[in-house]
């Protein structure tokens, strides 16, 4: 499949309208369950090699995720897996309905009772995949629960089953799987942070749908899209022209820190540093700014007058931000700022909007003053802050690309939802989910290193494309943190350790595939 296509996150009914299309140009239901079904039994037998895992649990739904589950019992049968059937309920669908008979005639156990598949090296879980539709209860519950609490490696088929196909969210009860082979393209709930502990990892297996097909429902490109690195690469400032200066290469100003926090800004600062960003000025209070200058000394300081509690009141009057490119502002600056971020609002940069920027954005009708700028903006927030700001929209902790999405579209800024699965949306709807992330960004500072490695990427290119900019950047800072992770653990990538591995995963975005 085109790359473009693997990138492709879909609904439920998006999904369900892309099949009827190869179902009504004439490929049967049934080749196709086939098809499916024979390349994740391939794959579950490299993954699962018979030697290690001779005997394979499978529980059988009623639908065609079921169906699915009965072709690889088969194939796994015949292939001299010693495999054992789970038939959660009476009410078969007719394709699985054949195929259980079949699998009956070969001489699989088919059971009705699931202690008997406790002895088995691997489950594999076939009860539901997009077809569920209300939340899972009774003896049907109860067995997933006693499955979940065996400890044994679970393979889901599609996606665990009892997770929402979009929204991740557990309806009832759901498996708890090793291992998630996801079907054609990319689900939605494969990118929910609420969902991913159910998920194990997680694996597409293509089937080969026409590129027509997807386009026809989804849209050229597709609106909501994983960020690769392939596209990430596009967006990075490099190769450089050979003639280039450094006036040429983005003017960054970096607003932030108080006498509280005058740690932020440093990281800030380290963060605009790895962009690469041609020229840094940073704007802190008088009292930050020798601890700055000896850590970055080609920063250019601009020394604020400080309010009563140590805040940055003002920018300084000397100010000139003729030559400036984008402007990110917020780490450490405190709820005392209010002034400083009315200022802000009004200057016509790019604008990156984080931490307590957005905090303080929220005390005002953050919509209706993010609606009146005319220069483009960029938030940053985490569940939290978004919340603050966007009480009226979905929970940023249950739907996460819905309320994104919704955010992005009442204000008119670019929004970058914080998470595992970091979603950034458009005005206009497309979404990049970036797929990567460590617990080890968990802490604090993290986010003001983002903050800065996004300003300084964005005053560098500030005539490409925001939104992309932004998930280049969220992507960026991803991987740092999982390169560091591995050599520092999860707990070693404290935000200044975290700085010294951005040029690391730079190269590594240039490099892979
Ligand atoms: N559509 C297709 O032709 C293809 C589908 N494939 C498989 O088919 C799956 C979708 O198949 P279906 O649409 O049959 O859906 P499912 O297999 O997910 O199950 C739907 C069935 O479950 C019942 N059900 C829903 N919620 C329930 C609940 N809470 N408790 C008890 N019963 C419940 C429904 O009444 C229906 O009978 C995909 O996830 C994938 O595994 C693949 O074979 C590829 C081709
Ligand atoms: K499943």
């Amino acid at each position: 499949m085109p790359p473009n296509l693997t990138d492709a996150i879909v609904t439920a009914a998006e999904m369900r309208q892309i099949e009827q299309r190869l179902f009504d140009a004439g490929l049967p239901v049934a080749a196709l369950m086939e098809k499916v079904a024979g390349r994740i039994a391939a794959r579950i037998q490299t993954l699962y090699p018979r030697s290690r895992y001779p005997r394979i649990g499978i529980l059988i739904g009623p639908g065609h995720n079921g169906g699915d589950a009965l072709v690889i019992a088969r194939e796994l049968h015949h292939s001299g897996y010693r495999v054992a059937l789970w038939q959660a309920t009476d009410k078969l669908k007719d394709l699985p309905t054949a195929h259980l008979r079949y699998a009956d005639r070969l001489g699989i156990p088919i059971h009705r009772t699931i202690t008997p598949l406790q002895a088995s090296d691997l489950i594999v879980d076939g009860l539901f995949g997009f077809g569920l539709e209300r939340a899972i209860a009774g003896n049907l519950a109860d067995s997933i629960a006693q499955i979940n609490a065996w400890q044994i490696p679970i393979a889901s088929i599609d996606l665990p089953s009892g997770i929402h196909t979009d929204t991740g969210a557990t309806m009832g009860i759901a498996v708890r799987a090793t291992h998630t082979l996801c079907l054609g393209l990319w689900k939605r709930t494969c990118f929910q942070d609420r969902a991913l502990a159910a998920l194990g990892t997680t694996e597409l297996i293509d089937f080969d749908i026409p590129p027509a097909d997807i386009h026809a429902i989804l849209g050229n490109p597709p609106p909501v899209r994983i960020l690769t690195n392939t596209i990430a690469r596009q967006h990075l400032p490099i190769p450089r022209e050979p003639t280039t200066h450094k006036y040429r290469q983005g003017y960054l100003l970096a607003i932030g820190g108080s006498q509280r926090y005058p740690g932020s800004i440093h990281l800030t600062a380290l963060g605009a540093r790895a962009s690469g960003v041609g020229m840094l000025a940073i704007a802190t209070p008088e009292a930050v700014v020798p601890g700055l200058i000896a850590r970055l000394p080609e920063a250019l300081a601009l020394s604020c007058p400080p309010t009563n509690t140590g805040a940055i009141a003002a920018l300084p009057n000397h100010a000139d931000l003729t030559r400036t490119t984008a402007i990110a502002c917020g780490p450490g600056i405190t709820l005392d700022a209010g002034p400083l971020l009315d200022v802000v609002l009004d200057l016509p940069q790019p604008l990156v909007l984080d931490a307590d920027a957005l905090t303080l954005l929220a005390q005002r009708d953050a919509v209706a003053t993010l609606q009146q700028r005319r220069a483009p903006t960029v938030l940053t927030p985490h569940a939290g802050e978004f919340q603050r700001l966007f009480p009226k929209l979905p929970d940023p902790n249950g739907d996460r690309l819905a309320a994104v999405r919704a955010a992005a579209e009442v204000s008119n800024a670019i929004v970058l939802l914080k998470g595992a699965r970091t979603a950034i949306a458009h005005p206009n709807g497309n979404t990049w989910v970036v797929p990567i992330s460590t617990p080890a960004l968990a802490r604090g500072g993290s986010g003001d290193v983002l903050a800065g490695l996004l300003g300084g990427l964005v005053a560098q290119l500030p005539g490409s494309n925001l939104h992309t900019l932004s998930a280049t950047a969220a992507t960026w800072h991803a991987r740092a943190g999982v390169i560091a992770a591995r050599e520092h653990t999860e707990l070693g990538v404290d935000a200044f350790t975290l700085t010294q591995y951005l040029t690391r995963a730079a190269m590594q975005i240039t490099r892979d595939p």
